[in-house]
């Protein structure tokens, strides 16, 4: 049995994840802590799982590592300097294995990899997330992180930015610019969670999109995260990773 705590656990994915590892049968709900609550109910955990908030997840990061508790963590907002604090969290505790992964959906990480694939092939490429109207970060993680895994994937085959003609625009019209990728973000009422990569060249585009339809999606990766950061210290940052993709 590994000891699970949940952060966050009366929010959205929080409570999908309490219900996910009640019915594992190798996995226990040890604490459900959300906001207001003490963290002193961890001291049972021996994985937490965040899903809270991009202005708490760093603070619980370092609690969970300060007390030996490895942590997985899909809470967005991780900018390389926040990786940066984890590991030095992480390298006065060996033994403490942290996993970060901008999305626990088996098919929005194939979604990235595929992306990562095409991108030395295309001229031009912009990404459009759509999630639902309670989602407090745009763009969304994934597809910030998307958008860097596509950039480094065309300097690396030596491409340049995709150029376009627009000379006029209102404010916001072309989108987001992430390592220089343009990053479209919508938000509606019924959607969950989903991505389109789109690349484009002469005469053809290619568009790679992926849809959570259920938060039950991003489950099977949220309980293999939990049954693998326990044999694996330091810091790991992507489900790929994990999945061996
Ligand atoms: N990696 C992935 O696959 C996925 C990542 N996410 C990410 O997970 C995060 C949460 O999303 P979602 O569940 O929709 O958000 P919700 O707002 O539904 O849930 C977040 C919960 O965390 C609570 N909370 C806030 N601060 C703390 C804290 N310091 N300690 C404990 N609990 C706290 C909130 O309480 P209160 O409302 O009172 O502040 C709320 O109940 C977001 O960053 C989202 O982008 C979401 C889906 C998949
Ligand atoms: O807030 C959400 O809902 C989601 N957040 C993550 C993100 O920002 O990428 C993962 C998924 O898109 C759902």
């Amino acid at each position: 049995m590994i000891r699970v705590g949940v952060l966050g656990a009366r929010g959205r994915m929080g409570a999908t994840v309490v219900n996910a590892v009640q019915a594992a049968p190798d996995l226990k709900v040890v604490a459900a802590i959300d906001s207001g609550d003490s963290r002193d109910g961890l001291a049972e955990a021996e994985v937490v799982v965040d899903f809270t908030h991009p202005d708490a997840v760093l603070d619980n990061v370092k609690y969970a590592v300060e007390h030996g508790i490895h942590a997985v963590v899909g809470t967005t907002g991780f900018t390389e300097e926040r990786l940066s604090a984890v590991r030095e969290w992480l390298a006065a505790k060996p033994g403490v294995g942290v996993l970060v992964a901008p999305n626990f959906a088996l098919g929005a990480v194939l979604a990235m990899r595929f992306a990562q694939q095409a991108a030395r092939f295309y001229e031009s490429v912009e990404i459009i997330e759509l999630h639902h109207n309670r989602k407090a970060d745009a763009p969304s993680g994934t597809a910030e992180h998307t958008a860097r895994l596509v950039a480094q994937a065309r300097r690396d085959a030596g491409r340049k930015p995709g150029t376009d003609a627009t000379t006029k625009e209102l404010d916001g019209a072309r989108g987001a610019v992430v390592d220089d990728v343009r990053v479209h973000s919508v938000r509606l009422p019924g959607l969950i969670a989903h991505e389109e990569i789109l690349f484009g060249a002469d005469g053809e585009t290619l568009t790679i999109r992926h849809d959570s339809m259920d938060r039950a999606s991003f489950m099977p990766g949220v309980l293999l995260g939990v049954r693998e950061v326990v044999r694996r210290p330091g810091l790991t940052v992507g489900l790929e990773n994990v999945l061996d993709l």
